[in-house]
């Protein structure tokens, strides 16, 4: 992150250079710069070509466009980690590993050592305030207290479960039957960013923004949302030295940020506001099961006098605000773009559709109820349907596996430290941990790593199996494991059986599918799909 901060200061760099020096002789130079550090890596040979003065960054930038594909080489070339650095005097430093031991050690073994860090947190204040995906230490924890006793409670499980199977049956399922009743083709990435970001407001704040109308609307809480994602993003890019300065009399893409993210904040803070009067007015909020409520009515336990004692105070409106706009920012697009992936890749394995669709039919069949007519119209999977679809949870951890949703993340040490592999990391550096990589690591996932098998997650007794959070931190791992992991798989496995039930899934040939390089692995250009109805005759 900090090293395409320096990579765009060097642009800058050599469009200054370029005014001073003769062309001919910043040529020369670069040559007799270039030849050093093809010999210096030479003896080297661990990760990237570092440059004089210049650390990775020209390397780096040669590698923009295929970044995850060119890290795995190398981490692959250097037995599973190796260290970088930025610009001479820039301060970026640190290592990049795909090695499960290392993984374990920064998210739980050595956890307080290596937090998000001042870095990450600096650049998401605006956007996400102290809310849990920006805290560390203290805030994180009482937020996460708070998260984990609302989202496992069985009340916020059935609303959730509930508020899924009504907008996969009452929205998604609308729109896709007019879709397919046109012909016409539509681009599947965008239609489940819409789901995501409809079911999160639902979860977080009880709201639906109405992405999912029929005519696919643009609404304007969703955009200025996207929008303020994008463009906090930039802040990873340019040097701090721009962007800083940039905010402060807000210009360019800052005074944009701030736009996007005032309505974001506007938004939230009417609806916390409105759903406290309410409270206050009625006294409960017995009829809400959204997160916000459970939040509003909650209290947590707050020590006095010197810990003597506790009094139980409630959360304030500031805290619920940055709590609940964290809350979309992490399950607005990383189910709807693994849901994506998972699709296309069904696509390229029809044996893999097949099974799916198997399971499904068996559970159908099983059923009491099962309607003799053979239309499955009116089904819709119940929660504890969705629990044995053993082989569906398997294709879907597979899609997860192969196209991790958040492909690469990072810590940051507060001490100097040494990881298991003897790898050291100075005070301050990162630890960039590249799970794309890890899943085409023949040494963490065998032979056939890059080949999509959901097989492998499944046991001896024909059950789903889980794997070890460290090998697969696609959900993260260890006390920061994703809050949102079940509902993730409720919502995922919901529409993609309702889905796959009544539809077959076409892609439109010739268009190009690769990732996006940005920190949620989207399609680069969507993915175009048309729908056909299935003919259900097998009930
Ligand atoms: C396929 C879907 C999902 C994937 C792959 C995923 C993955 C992740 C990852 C990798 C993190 C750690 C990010 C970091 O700290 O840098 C995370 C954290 C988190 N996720 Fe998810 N997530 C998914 C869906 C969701 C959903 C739907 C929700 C909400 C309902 C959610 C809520 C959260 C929250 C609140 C955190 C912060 C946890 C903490 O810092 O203690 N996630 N998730």
């Amino acid at each position: 992150m900090e090293v395409l901060q320096q990579a765009t200061t060097l642009i800058m760099l050599r469009q200054v250079a370029s005014t001073l020096i003769r062309p001919s002789d910043l040529a020369m130079a670069m040559a007799g710069l270039f030849l050093f550090s093809c010999l210096a890596h030479r003896l080297t040979q661990k990760g990237p070509m570092h440059w004089p003065l210049f650390g990775v960054l020209p390397t780096l930038f040669l590698h923009l466009g295929d970044i995850y594909d060119w890290a795995t080489v190398l981490l692959a070339r250097s037995g599973g980690t190796f260290p970088y650095h930025g610009m001479w005097l820039g301060g970026a430093h640190g290592v990049i590993t795909s090695d499960p031991a290392n993984v374990e050690y920064i998210l739980r073994t050595r956890f307080t050592n290596f937090p998000k860090g001042r870095y990450y947190r600096e650049r998401f204040a605006d956007l996400l305030g102290d809310g849990i995906f920006n805290a560390d230490d203290d805030a994180w924890r009482t937020q996460r207290r708070a998260a984990t006793s609302e989202m496992h409670s069985p009340r916020f499980a059935s609303y959730s479960a509930a508020s899924i199977a009504s907008l996969v049956h009452g929205k998604l399922l609308v729109l896709l039957s007019r879709l397919a009743a046109d012909g016409r083709a539509a681009d599947l990435q965008d239609i489940f960013l819409r789901f995501t970001f409809d079911n999160i407001c639902l979860a977080a704040f009880g709201v639906d923004p109405g992405c999912l109308a029929v005519d696919l609307p643009e609404v304007h809480f969703a955009g200025a949302f996207e929008r303020a994602t994008e463009l906090t993003l930039i802040r990873f890019i340019v040097p701090p030295f721009v962007w800083k300065p940039m905010r402060r009399l807000g210009l360019g893409p800052e005074r944009e940020l701030r736009e996007a993210v005032r309505v974001v904040h506007e938004f939230a803070e009417k609806t916390v506001s409105q759903r406290r009067a309410e409270f206050t007015s009625s006294g409960n909020l017995i009829d809400r099961s959204d997160l916000l409520s459970r939040l509003v009515e909650a209290t947590e336990d707050v020590d006095v006098n010197g810990g003597v004692g506790s009094k139980k105070l409630r959360f304030s409106d500031k805290f619920i605000k940055d709590f609940c706009i964290s809350f979309i920012l992490a399950g607005r697009d990383t189910s709807s773009v693994a849901l994506t992936w998972f699709f296309w890749l069904l696509h390229g394995r029809p044996d893999v559709e097949a099974r799916v669709l198997d399971e499904l039919y068996s559970i159908i069949e099983n059923r009491q109820d099962i309607n003799k007519t053979g239309s499955f119209d009116d089904v819709v999977f119940t929660v504890e349907e969705l629990g044995r679809m053993d082989y569906l949870q398997a294709a879907l951890s597979e899609a997860l596996r192969l196209y991790p949703s958040v492909p690469v993340d990072f810590k940051e040490a507060v001490e100097d430290d040494v990881l298991p592999d003897g790898t050291p990391v100075r005070k301050g550096g990162r630890v960039i941990y590249s799970i794309y990589s890890m899943a085409r690591s023949e040494g963490v996932w065998g032979k056939d790593c890059r080949e999509f098998r959901p097989e492998r997650w499944i046991g001896e007794r024909g059950r789903f199996e889980g794997e070890s959070q460290f090998k697969y931190p696609v959900f993260n791992a260890g006390p920061r494991l994703c809050v949102g992991k079940k509902f993730a798989y409720v919502q995922m496995k919901t529409l993609a059986a309702a889905v796959l039930l009544r539809f077959k899934v076409e892609v439109v040939q010739g268009q190009v599918v690769v990732p996006k390089m940005t920190t949620t692995l989207y399609m680069r250009n969507g993915l175009l799909v048309t729908f056909k109805p299935r003919q259900n005759n097998k009930v």
